[in-house]
């Protein structure tokens, strides 16, 4: 077993002998279920595609946070953005109405199921360094893990008949944009191959950008700069979600603000959702002029890479959206000399292909949230750790406390 941690072994890695090694980890547990094809091959959902379906998300995330005002100060941020990111992407991935997530009460179950396996093993394997842990969590995930996935199957395909219903339907009002629908009109993908993409919607997608949404909200709960920061750059541009139109004119702009997008770019970075990708050898080959003979598992754990100091600088453990703007120490310019510092995404052909909808669903999120919420730690003194799971997210859960920006 070989670790890869320099940006120049990840760059080998990656990008130039990518046909050297194996497909996705996630792919192959979905293939051994007899789920996907294990030669299954990602589109990448399309800038264009995101940029379709841009209204009918960032209405979505305005409704998610006017609801919660209903309901109670404290808010238990961890359910809350789990189950908001799962109905935002019924919506907007899957075309569904927003209450679509009553339609399949065990939905939710199975998610938490798959993230407290994880716990169970997490504990189990406490006794083993950190990182032969990390390893053995994810060989670990086998068949048995997949159980839950059986449900799953069942909505994936549930969803995937709603949608090709549809097609065939007159078109009602309330139909909107999603990406399952353009993948559709576009005929090049077959029904298991569309199955496959809903299967991975719904199994890694959002938990995924659930747990970077709950990283985002424990950083401006730790640093109450940002979000005035934030919330001044959003309204100085003469934005308020109390506008007439209910806010829905400013997701026209809201990439284009630099301090949101530097705040996401950070969360992203500090953060990585993805703890280790796993990548085997399929024929011998060479990294940085070492031998890798064929069978070779080599791990890259994302977060070596985004904290390497040599490309982000000393402070590159600390929280600092600043590094982004372009007077920062790390400005967006320099870290793309060499793509392969930053891995949250991944890079290559086995890269994310959802990051552009990740990114969209987590700015137009943080956006519509410090807009109508002042947000900080019920317990300020609460210490909180990541994860050990394949998914990184804060534990134990992050309770905040809201106040409502009149
Ligand atoms: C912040 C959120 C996300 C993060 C940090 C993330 C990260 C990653 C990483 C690191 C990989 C590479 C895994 C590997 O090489 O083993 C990956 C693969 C993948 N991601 Fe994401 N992802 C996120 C959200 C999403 C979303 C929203 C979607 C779908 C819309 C998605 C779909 C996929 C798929 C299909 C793959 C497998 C690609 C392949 O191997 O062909 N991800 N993701």
């Amino acid at each position: 077993m070989i670790i890869v941690l320099g940006p120049e072994a990840i760059s080998e890695l990656c990008l130039k002998q990518h046909h050297s090694f194996s497909h996705s980890k996630t792919i192959e547990l979905l293939a051994e279920a007899g789920l996907v094809s294990s030669q299954i091959i990602f589109t990448g959902v399309h800038p264009g595609t995101v940029a379709k379906i841009s209204t009918s998300l960032w209405e979505g995330c305005l409704e998610l946070v006017r609801d919660i005002g209903q309901h109670t100060p404290t808010l238990n941020i961890s359910q809350w953005s789990s189950r908001s990111i799962l109905e935002l992407s019924g919506t907007c991935v899957f075309g569904q109405e927003s209450d679509w997530l009553s339609r399949y009460p065990c939905l939710l179950g199975s998610l938490d199921r798959r993230v407290a396996n994880g716990q169970v093993k997490k504990a189990v394997l406490s006794i083993f360094p950190r990182l032969i842990r990390s390893l053995l969590m994810l060989t670990l995930c086998n068949r048995k893990d997949l159980a839950d996935l059986g449900y799953l199957e069942y909505v994936a395909r549930d969803l995937l008949q709603i949608e090709k219903r549809k097609l065939v339907e007159p078109i009602k009002p309330s139909y909107t944009i999603n990406i399952i629908s353009v993948m559709l009109k576009d005929g090049s993908l077959t029904d298991e191959e569309m199955l496959g993409h809903i299967l991975i919607f719904l199994a890694g997608a959002s938990e995924t950008t659930s747990a970077t949404f709950q990283w985002m909200i424990l950083e401006l709960c730790r640093h109450t700069a940002v979000q005035t920061k934030l919330r001044d750059e959003i309204q100085s541009r003469g934005h308020s979600l109390s506008r007439s139109d209910g806010g829905k004119s400013l997701f026209l702009q809201i990439e284009a603000f630099p301090y949101l997008r530097a705040v996401v770019d950070e969360v992203l970075r500090l953060h990585p959702a993805v703890a280790l990708t796993e990548h085997e050898a399929t024929r011998d080959t060479t990294i940085m002029n070492i031998p890798i003979p064929k069978g070779t598992l080599l791990l890259c754990p994302p977060l070596a890479a985004n904290l390497n100091t040599r490309v982000w600088g000393k402070d590159a453990t600390v929280f600092n959206p600043e590094r982004w703007l372009s007077r920062g120490p790390a400005s967006q310019k320099s870290t793309n000399q060499n793509p392969c510092s930053n891995m949250t995404f991944s890079h290559g052909p086995r890269s994310c292909p959802g990051q552009s909808i990740a990114r969209k669903m987590l700015t137009c999120l943080t956006a519509a949230f410090i807009c109508q919420y002042q947000v900080s730690l019920e317990n300020p003194e609460q210490p909180f750790a990541s994860t050990e799971a394949v998914y990184v997210k804060p534990i134990p859960d992050l309770m905040v406390q809201l106040i409502e920006i009149t």
